[in-house]
């Protein structure tokens, strides 16, 4: 064991992305060409130094190993698999010592290359890439950039803890390469992995780095095809064996969980060894009492108190309390730290100057809680005297926001209470199909789109101007409206059969509606990572949810105004609002959701009202919102799909409600999608080449479908050809009446040549198939 103690107070990583999207403006303009490799990576040396210096100044021990050196040009599970030489064979030409263009052509893909695939990081709206381990994929140790990083820190006087994926949750969450055999799970590599890890330690410690962070969340989660015993065993033997000798040569090891519980895992790592553990106890409070009486084995527990998933201002008093408790139960010091990563959260509410004055003393965004972990840790040592104004103002903050009015609205309130069960259902689906089948007079096969056209730099800017007040509302309003004009017409062109609007008009499909609904705060520059060098802005929800005038309604009006076709409306559903927001922790997620679902279904009253046929309320976050635990999945189930009828119910038999989702595992939630009784349901299906529709047709899934045949993630234009197999291998799976023809998702990221060459063949494969019928 190291000599080196395990630090009082810490935090699992921090945002890399740059106070003012630095790295994201690098990393972009570096692909572009504009800037060369060694300015990208001067950039990034800056802010990973600036950021070590900050969080010295917030609190965190400049020399005792607090600050993790979490920064990624891309991902954290593509650093660690560069890290351990795990570079697909499919990527013909890269060696597994990637360089930075090796690098971001497994994160991007190129001529030749599809990119490695992209899916959310447990019930979060960040994205990793997905390793592909197969057999024979070799692994070998790559420390150089690792090392680089803990050298730089170390000449700027910091010692930064080198931060990796641990091997049990990097096996875990990769996929098995293709062509691997069918019982083929990457967990079967990991006795090869470890000889690697055990290399990159030793390395590290050469380094000089006293202690390592080996992120294993995975073990916080249910795994899809190993048990939660067999995954805590295989963690157990994997750190029994990573901890032998540390002290000579291996650093202290730092094994961080986070996003829920452990089960069999938690009495599984201790005793191997490790130096500390993280858990969180935000979302997995519960394993608070069950280390009473757990054997520490001389591993020192890092208590995660403070969210760093969500921004509310932490409870200190509570939070000491429960950390002096546990202090007291272990009979062991306790290191304070963050629930998860800060990765999360923004920067600083420092710069915010358009929060609502009352809801900003409410709130803690990175750097304000590094400064909760280090109050916090001051106090369990010194006394709540020592850190006592950090205390009385998160103290009188509570209060305020326990008593303020912003938080309650009673007429949501009784509105919500009033919700009966037939407020929940519409009559049954088959009278609606004939209904709808009346008003609408559709072909077979309908072609549409999933709401999204190509978000131009114009209208960015228009958005951006308007926002500075350089364009007034009415030329803002003109702007779209030509926006909308121009939409329809190439959609009339290309002789789609249900049009959308194009949405120019939104900035975020999530943003955009907290923006217009009572009880969400917007941030100004509140940016945080979602993939890549992507970023959304995530609204706060602070109150009860209400709809102070139509949102969508003067948009679609005008569309429907220009076409005799049917123009589809185009809402956001309510989990897919919660998830890409930070929501209340004040009450369950399930009144919130409610809240939003009346809003919502206001909206598609009013949407009717003004002679819309068929309404989508995309629900793309429902699979995300899955609890990590298979025994919490029902009861979200539940609520979720309770809260989309709320939205559709409300609307006439010959109103068609579509829903949209984008995402391809659909076994664990493929009952929910019939419960939402939708009329039609987009799924992403074109890169599986609807291999999802078997299970699709085993479930007994009767109503519309439109799996999409257009990877609207790849530049790649699909061929008629194509698209006409796509189809005909629908075709075995579902009946010709219930099947649409749409893309895998909106065209927002996409660009107009692509997109009308796309489309184009998409309406000529349709054609071409409704003469096969
Ligand atoms: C479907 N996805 C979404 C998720 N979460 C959401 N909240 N929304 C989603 O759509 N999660 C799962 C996936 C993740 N996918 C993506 C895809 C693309 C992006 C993305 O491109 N983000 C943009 C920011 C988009 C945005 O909000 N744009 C604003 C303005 C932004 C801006 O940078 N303005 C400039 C000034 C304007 C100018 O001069 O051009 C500035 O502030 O400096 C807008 O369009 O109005 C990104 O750039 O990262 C994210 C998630
Ligand atoms: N209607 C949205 C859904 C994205 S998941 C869009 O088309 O962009
Ligand atoms: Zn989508």
């Amino acid at each position: 064991m190291t000599t080196t103690p395990f630090p009082a107070a810490t935090i699992l990583g921090y945002p890399r992305i740059g106070p003012r999207r630095e790295l994201k403006r690098a990393v972009e303009a570096y692909w572009s060409g504009a800037i060369p490799a060694e300015e990208l990576e001067a950039t990034a040396a800056s802010l990973r130094i600036d950021g070590y210096a900050r969080l010295a100044e917030l609190g965190l021990g400049a020399q005792d190993w607090s600050i993790p050196a979490s920064f990624s040009y891309y991902d954290q599970v593509l650093d660690t698999l560069a890290a351990a030489g795990a570079v697909p064979d499919r990527f013909t030409g890269l060696g597994p010592d990637l360089d930075l263009d090796g690098y971001f052509t497994l994160a991007r893909g190129d001529a030749e290359h599809q990119p490695l695939e992209m899916t959310k990081w447990f019930d979060t709206n960040y994205h990793y890439l997905v390793p592909e381990i197969g057999p024979e994929t070799a692994f070998s140790a790559q420390p150089a950039r690792l090392l680089e990083q803990v050298r730089q820190a170390k000449e700027a006087g910091f010692a930064a803890r080198p931060a990796l994926i641990g091997p049990v949750t990097f096996l875990a969450l990769s996929k098995p390469a293709a062509g691997s055999p069918a019982d083929f799970h990457p967990l079967d590599r990991l006795e090869d992995l470890l000889p690697v890890y055990r290399e990159l330690l030793r390395a590290l410690s050469a380094e000089g780095a006293a202690w390592v962070q080996l992120d294993e969340s995975a073990l916080a989660a249910d795994h899809p095809q190993r048990d939660d015993a067999a995954l805590a065993a295989l963690a157990q033997d994997a750190y029994q064996r990573l901890s032998q000798g540390s002290g000579e040569d291996v650093p202290g090891i730092f094994v961080a969980t986070a996003y829920g519980r452990l089960e069999a895992a938690l009495p599984a790592l201790l005793g191997t060894g490790i130096g500390a553990l993280s858990l969180d106890l935000v979302k997995g409070a519960r394993q608070l009492e069950r280390l009473r009486g757990l054997d520490l084995g001389g591993t020192r527990i890092a208590a995660g108190v403070v969210d760093g998933h969500n921004v509310w201002r932490t409870d200190l008093d509570r939070a000491l309390e429960t950390l002096s408790g546990l202090r007291d139960t272990l009979g062991a010091d306790v290191t304070v730290a963050t629930s998860t990563s800060l990765l999360h959260v923004p920067y600083t509410l420092d710069v915010e100057d358009d929060l609502p004055a009352e809801v900003v003393p409410w709130l803690a965004f990175a750097e304000e809680k590094v400064r909760e972990v280090t109050a916090l840790s001051g106090a369990l040592r010194a006394g709540r005297a020592s850190q006592a104004q950090a205390f009385d103002a998160a103290a009188s903050a509570l209060q305020a926001r326990h008593d303020s009015p912003l938080r309650r609205r009673e007429d949501v309130r009784r509105r919500t209470e009033a919700l009966g069960e037939q407020d929940y259902r519409r009559t049954p689906a088959g009278q609606r199909r004939a209904a709808q089948r009346e008003r609408l007079g559709l072909p077979a096969l309908p072609t549409t789109t999933i709401g999204s056209y190509p978000q131009t730099k114009e209208v960015r800017r228009a958005r951006a101007d308007y926002a500075a007040g350089t364009l007034d509302r009415a030329g803002y309003e003109a702007r779209m409206q030509e926006e909308i004009r121009s939409v329809i017409a190439l959609q009339t062109e290309l002789g789609l059969d249900v049009l959308v609007h194009g949405e120019p008009e939104r900035n975020d499909m999530v943003q955009y509606f907290a923006e217009h609904l009572d009880g969400f705060a917007v941030t100004r520059f509140g940016w945080v990572q979602s993939y890549g060098s992507r970023c959304t802005r995530p609204p706060i929800l602070f109150g009860d949810v209400a709809r102070p005038e139509p949102i969508t309604v003067p948009w679609a009006r005008y569309a429907q105004s220009l076409t005799d076709k049917p123009v589809k409306g185009m809402l956001t559903g309510p989990v897919t609002i919660l998830a890409w927001s930070f929501v209340r922790d004040d009450q369950p997620l399930e009144t919130s959701a409610t809240h939003i679902a009346l809003a919502l279904r206001d909206e598609v009253a009013d949407l009717e009202t003004a002679g819309i046929g068929i309404v989508q309320v995309d629900e793309p976050a429902l699979r995300e919102l899955l609890p990590l635990r298979r025994a919490d999945q029902p009861a979200y189930l539940d609520w979720s799909v309770r809260a989309f009828r709320v939205a559709t119910a409300g609307a006439a038999d010959a109103t068609q409600i579509h829903t949209h989702l984008c995402y391809s595992e659909f076994g664990e939630v493929i009952g929910a999608i019939d419960g939402l009784d939708a009329d039609v349901t987009s799924i992403e299906a074109a890169r599986s080449r609807m291999e999802i529709l078997e299970d699709i047709s085993a479930s007994g899934f009767t109503r519309g479908i439109g799996p999409g045949v257009y990877d609207i993630h790849s530049p790649r234009v699909p061929s008629a050809e194509e698209i006409a197999e796509l189809l005909g291998a629908a075709l075995a799976h579902v009946p010709a009446e219930a099947l649409w023809v749409n893309p895998d998702c909106g065209l927002k990221t996409r660009g107009y040549a692509e997109v009308t060459e796309a489309l184009a063949n998409l309406r000529q494969a349709t054609e071409r198939v409704r003469a096969t019928l």
